[in-house]
């Protein structure tokens, strides 16, 4: 990117509406990655652990080096699953200002989405069936998954940094006060959120439909699920992600 192009973006970066409408287009990465994984049964074998790490832990540490190098890290919207040791980006970072506080921009809340999404959403959203062999395929589906839903998540970042600069006046006294429960209703929209839940439930009909057969009532993801996904889970994690990183914003 020239400087220029740099500055369209951080601008992009600290604007309400424009990060909101990220979070609708990452909603189609989300559920597609989602359809991908459900083209594989659960295939448990790429999640036992002995004493070595799992081969899906494996695969994800690997690829994340590999991604670290390439520079992925550098960005402030992306977090690694396995942060330690990652080797260092071969290009220079960008040249544009830092748009989150720096100590903001250390929460990484990944080992609690990695867990959920191992122990509840995989069994949710896996083909029923045998194990079918397709261990690759599968960590590389799974490997989608994780990382949008992260990004979708630590995004929450970016939305608190808006708020906070578009209202230091609210957000302020709550900071200080340590008043965690005051600063998730002063960052809440529930009507956003209602639009949100709804709109998930749309596109998974309408991106997992049988075209051939539209009134069968198959999707590959249960809509309602995908809802559900959003409304307990995808949502308060970036909320949370929003109360911690603007319980850091004046550090
Ligand atoms: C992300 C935002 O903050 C909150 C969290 C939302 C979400 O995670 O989708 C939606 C609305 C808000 O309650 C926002 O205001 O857009």
């Amino acid at each position: 990117m020239g400087e220029m192009e740099q500055g369209a973006y951080v601008d992009s970066l600290l604007n309400l509406e424009s990060l909101r409408k990220s979070l609708v287009r990452q909603e189609d990465t989300i559920i597609f990655s989602l359809i991908e994984r459900s083209k594989y049964p659960i295939n448990s074998r790429l999640y036992h652990e002995s004493n070595a790490a799992s081969p899906l832990h494996f695969f994800i540490n690997e690829s994340e080096a590999v991604q670290a190098k390439a520079g992925r890290y550098v960005s402030p919207e992306e977090n690694a699953f396995f942060p330690d040791s990652l080797p260092h980006p071969m290009l220079p970072p960008p040249k544009h200002k830092p748009v989150l506080h720096p100590s903001g921009a250390s929460i990484n809340i990944n080992e609690k989405i990695f867990n959920h999404y191992l122990k509840t959403l995989i069994p949710l959203v896996a083909a029923k069936g045998a194990d079918d062999g397709n261990y690759a395929t599968t960590a590389a589906s799974d490997l989608a998954c994780l990382q949008a839903l992260s990004r979708r998540i630590h995004f929450g970042k970016f939305v608190a940094e808006v708020k906070f600069r578009d209202s230091p006046q609210d957000y302020t006294p709550a900071i200080l006060a340590k008043d965690r429960e005051g600063l998730m209703a002063l960052l809440t929209f529930e009507s956003v959120e209602e639009a949100i839940k709804k709109r998930v439930e749309k596109k998974a009909m309408v991106f997992g439909q049988d075209v051939e057969n539209q009134e069968s009532g198959n999707f590959k993801v249960k809509p309602s699920l995908v809802s559900q996904l959003y409304g307990e889970w995808v949502i308060p994690l970036t909320k949370f992600v929003q109360v911690e990183y603007l319980l850091r914003r004046l550090d």
